[in-house]
């Protein structure tokens, strides 16, 4: 079975992927983000002082409305916080004006959805490559036939997404977040719309872009057994950071859970 190419290091080191271990790829400092006004204010995040590790996979987990989509829009620059900061690849979010945000999001990180939200007109091919095309970059082909090979995708290139199953088009959501090598991929949800077996492989491959290609990647899930993939478990509760789990088994994550109270 093909690798995933291992990035070049510099010196020895032991870690995965290569990266320094205590590295951070993303954090942020004293997150409000509030919606609405008066009676109907939401405060959907309180005051998250977070670090998101790189080279590793940290999923986010919490009850309803905790506040999971809204983090993770804060720090993918989907959603301007109402205070606070955050910074990813050592770029401070709050400072970049509306084009500079985009800029961003175009060369620094990459999204995978729940609703895979490919082109349905495109091919599989096309849809990997469409983020590299808008933003005039001419795609690492290497990078692109091992995504390919990895991904189980070569005899698919042709095929329009109506025409592949949900684990194929997330396959290909994912080789296309990839491609680029983006600081941060952040997957909302990767698995809600597949059955265990489809959702077993995308994990899979979320995992071993961690490990072999060194990726940070960020996930929210609602399910145990998704975030027993993480390294790291970050609980999230009424907009607050509620605990973390370091390498959880499910039925750790599902005893954390339970442990909110809620
Ligand atoms: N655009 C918005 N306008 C008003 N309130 C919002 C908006 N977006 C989110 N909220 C509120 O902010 C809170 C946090 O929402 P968020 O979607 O981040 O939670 P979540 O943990 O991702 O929930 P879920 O697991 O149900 O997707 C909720 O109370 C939600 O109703």
């Amino acid at each position: 079975m093909t690798s995933f190419p291992r990035p070049r290091t510099s010196g020895t080191t032991l870690e995965p992927g290569g990266a320094s271990p205590d590295a951070i790829a993303a954090r942020t400092r004293a997150l409000v983000k509030t919606y609405g006004r008066g009676d109907a204010q939401v405060r959907a995040l309180d005051g998250v002082d977070l670090e998101i590790e790189q080279a590793r996979l940290t999923a986010i987990m919490g009850p309803s409305g905790s506040g999971k989509s809204t983090l993770m829009h804060c720090l993918a620059g989907l959603d301007t916080p109402t205070s606070g900061e955050v910074s990813v690849a050592g770029i401070s979010l709050g400072s970049l004006e509306d084009n500079a945000l985009t800029r961003f999001r175009r060369e620094h990180v990459g999204f995978v959805f729940q609703a895979y939200n490919l082109i349905p007109t495109l091919t599989a091919r096309q849809n990997v490559l469409l983020p590299l095309e808008l933003a005039n970059r001419e795609p690492d082909w290497r990078r692109f036939d091992q995504l390919v090979e990895v991904l189980g995708l070569a005899d698919r290139l042709t095929h329009r997404p109506p025409e592949l199953s949900g684990g194929q088009q997330q396959r290909v959501a994912i080789a296309r977040a990839l491609l680029s090598s983006p600081d941060v991929v952040f997957a909302d949800e990767p698995t809600g719309n597949l059955d265990s077996r489809s959702s077993a492989e995308v994990l899979g491959f979320l995992r071993r872009s961690v490990d072999e290609l060194g990726q940070t990647v960020v996930m929210v899930t609602h399910e145990p057994t998704a975030a027993a993939y993480a390294d790291r478990v970050v609980l999230l509760r009424d907009g607050r950071l509620a605990g973390t789990l370091v390498r959880p088994s499910a039925d750790d994550v599902v005893a954390a859970i339970a442990g909110l109270g809620v």
